[in-house]
C-alpha cells in the first residue's frame, strides 16, 4: 500500500490519503505495517484503520524512527525522537532537498553558491554543487523553477515569483 502525506520535504498536505490500496487479500492474516518514520502519526493511523477494515487477524506497526509528538505510537521502533526535526533519508534526499531549495529561493533569484550557503546556514544541510545542480535541473524540468542567465550571473528562481 502507499499512503501519501507530504509532497515535499517538511511540507504537510491537508490529509493523509491512500494512493495505492493493498492489492492482496489480508482477511484472517497477521499484518505488520512497516514505515520509515512517524511524524504526526496520520499515515500510520490511516494505514491501520484501513488494514483493520479488511478483517485481518491482527495488525501491528513498526518504524525505524518514532517522533514522540506523533499521535500514533507504533508497536515497534528502533529509535525515539524527542526533539522534533525533519529527517532526510537517503531514499528521499533528492525530493526533500528540492523542497528546501524552493523554500530557500522564495521570491528571489539566487546563484548556486548562495543556495549552498543557505542550505548550510538555515538547515545545517551540506550539499555539493554537482548534487544541487542536478536537483535544480530536475525542478526546472518539472517547470517549478527556472534558470536565469544575465551578463552578471547565472541564477535560479521559482517560476512565476
Ligand atoms: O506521521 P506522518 O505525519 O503521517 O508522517 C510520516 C510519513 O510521511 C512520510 O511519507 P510521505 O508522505 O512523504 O510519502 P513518501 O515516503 O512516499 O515520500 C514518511 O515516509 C511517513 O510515511
Amino acid at each position: 500500500m502507499k499512503v501519501e502525506h507530504y509532497t515535499r520535504g517538511a511540507e504537510i498536505k491537508a490529509e493523509a490519503r491512500i494512493k495505492y490500496p493493498i492489492p492482496i487479500g489480508i482477511s484472517g492474516k497477521k499484518v505488520l505495517i512497516v514505515d520509515d518514520i512517524t511524524d504526526t502519526g496520520d499515515t500510520l493511523s490511516l494505514s491501520v484503520a484501513y488494514a483493520q477494515s479488511l478483517n485481518p487477524a491482527e495488525v501491528r506497526t513498526a518504524v525505524l524512527q518514532h517522533k514522540t509528538c506523533s499521535s500514533f505510537t507504533p508497536d515497534f521502533y528502533a529509535q525515539k525522537i524527542v526533539r522534533w526535526r525533519w529527517i532526510i533519508y537517503p531514499w528521499a534526499r533528492y525530493e526533500d532537498l528540492g523542497g528546501f531549495a524552493e523554500k530557500i529561493l522564495g521570491d528571489r533569484t539566487l546563484e548556486i553558491t548562495r543556495i549552498i550557503t543557505e542550505f548550510k546556514v538555515r538547515y545545517e544541510i551540506m550539499v555539493g554543487e554537482k548534487e544541487l545542480l542536478e536537483i535544480l535541473q530536475g525542478l526546472a524540468e518539472m517547470n517549478e523553477i527556472e534558470r536565469v542567465e544575465t551578463e552578471k550571473m547565472v541564477g535560479w528562481r521559482v517560476k512565476g515569483k
